[in-house]
């Protein structure tokens, strides 16, 4: 049954998909949805659309996002279970939330070219490629959740999204009551 990790009565799983910007977090949760009925959430424009913010922050060039009218937002619809979660951080939500959380990585090269190609530029790209170079998202997932659940995913190629895509759908039908 879902939620075993957790101890929850959940009947499907909450999945986390997460990763430094541009390795593909929205594009295979999207996927994913689409492959297995689930709903996905993208945080980042979740936050957006519900004003879940303090403002911008000029320096980094994002929202300051609001972690608690995040968490009060999402409480609820986590409690049903198969809900894709997508966000380029981890740590603050509550850990029975997922069943599984997953890290896409994409190697330097390729993210460069994605995100030179988003428009990031100077600091906002140096500091997205440190990010992924120092495995940050890997370590603050192994930090935060128990290790059974995180899995470290490659997310180079259109390949590895449709095996990604695949395994996790596949993971997801092993869980369903016979
Ligand atoms: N594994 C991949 N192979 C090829 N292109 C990818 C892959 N993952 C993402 N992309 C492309 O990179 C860009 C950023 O992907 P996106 O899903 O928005 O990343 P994120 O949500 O992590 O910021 C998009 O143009 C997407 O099509």
């Amino acid at each position: 049954m879902a939620g075993s990790n957790t101890g929850t009565r959940r009947q499907r799983p909450n999945i986390l998909i997460t990763g430094t910007p541009g390795t593909g977090k929205s594009t295979t949760a999207a996927a994913l949805a689409e492959a297995t009925n689930f709903r996905h959430i993208c945080v980042g424009d979740l936050v957006k659309e519900k004003n879940l913010h303090e403002g911008w922050d000029d320096k980094f060039e994002c929202h300051i996002i609001n972690e608690d009218l995040v968490i009060d937002e999402l409480e609820d619809i986590m409690q049903g279970g198969g809900i894709i979660v997508d966000y380029h951080g981890c740590d603050f939500f509550p850990e029975r939330w997922f069943d599984r959380v997953v890290v896409l990585q994409t190697e330097n090269s390729v993210l460069y070219d994605r995100l030179t190609k988003r428009g990031y530029s100077g600091t906002k790209l140096s500091n997205n490629l440190e990010c992924e170079i120092f495995q940050v998202l890997l370590e603050e997932a192994r930090d935060s959740y128990k290790e059974g659940i995180v899995t470290a995913l490659q997310s180079n190629t259109v390949e590895d999204i449709s095996n990604n895509v695949a395994s996790l759908a596949d993971w997801i039908g092993s869980l369903r009551p016979c």
